[in-house]
């Protein structure tokens, strides 16, 4: 384990439901080949959503058998990110991306320590959440369940676990949350190439 973390860095993107972590997660992907870690759910699958691909959808019966670094309930399902799944990741690029909620978060930066570089994404006016979520095609309902959720509120906030180590990027407007990735990346990369 020491040997691999020294070699690789997981990129944890964190923040509110809709501030656009997959967004992020799939730019880095496209633009930077970082592999996305899959993790799991027992959340019923969105419109467009594959598994396999976007999330490895469970059961209740089958979540439980994965062996999980950590787990969380979100909004009334089971999430949970698998040994497998980061290995998986690391061994095809050195760097991997992880979309978790904050708890993941605070999590992985205390587990992995240096491994760990944490985005933390903002949204100024968090009323327009509603409209992405709609807009992405989520289900009216589930909508209203996720904002009503203390999970929701509680990810609206950094963390003070992770005021000292994480990136704040605000992606009210994606060509400028977009220009703030590629600040970190560049930062990032030089870190990785001084050691
Ligand atoms: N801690 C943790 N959080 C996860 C995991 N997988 C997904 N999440 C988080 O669970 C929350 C709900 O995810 P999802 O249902 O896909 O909703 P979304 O954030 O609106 O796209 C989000 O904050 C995800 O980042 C995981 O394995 N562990
Ligand atoms: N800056 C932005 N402005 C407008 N829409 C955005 C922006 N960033 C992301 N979106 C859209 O908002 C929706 C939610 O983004 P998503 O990346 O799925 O968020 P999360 O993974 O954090 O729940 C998606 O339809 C996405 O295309």
């Amino acid at each position: 384990m020491e040997d691999t973390l020294v070699k690789h860095k997981l990129i944890v993107i964190t923040g509110a439901t809709g501030t656009g972590k997959t967004t992020v997660s799939r730019y880095l992907s496209e633009q930077y080949a970082i592999q996305r870690v899959i993790t799991h759910t027992t959340r019923p699958k969105r419109v467009g959503e594959v598994d396999g691909v976007d999330y490895a959808f469970e059961t209740p019966a089958s979540f439980a058998h994965n062996h999980y670094i950590e787990d969380v309930t979100y909004a009334g399902y089971q999430y949970g990110s698998s040994y497998e799944s980061l290995y998986a990741a690391w061994a095809r690029s050195a760097f991997a991306s992880i979309v978790l909620d904050t708890q993941g978060a605070i999590t992985y930066a205390q587990t992995l320590g240096p491994a760990v570089a944490t985005l933390f994404l903002t949204i100024d006016d968090p009323a327009i959440l509603k409209t992405r979520l709609l807009g992405r095609g989520d289900v009216p309902q589930a909508v209203a369940k996720r904002l009503a959720s203390p999970e929701y509120q509680r990810d609206l906030k950094l963390p003070q676990a992770l005021c000292a180590s994480a990136t704040v990027i605000a992606n009210d407007d994606w060509p400028l949350a977009r220009q703030a990735v590629d600040r970190f990346m560049k930062t990032l990369v030089a870190a990785v190439a001084d050691k």
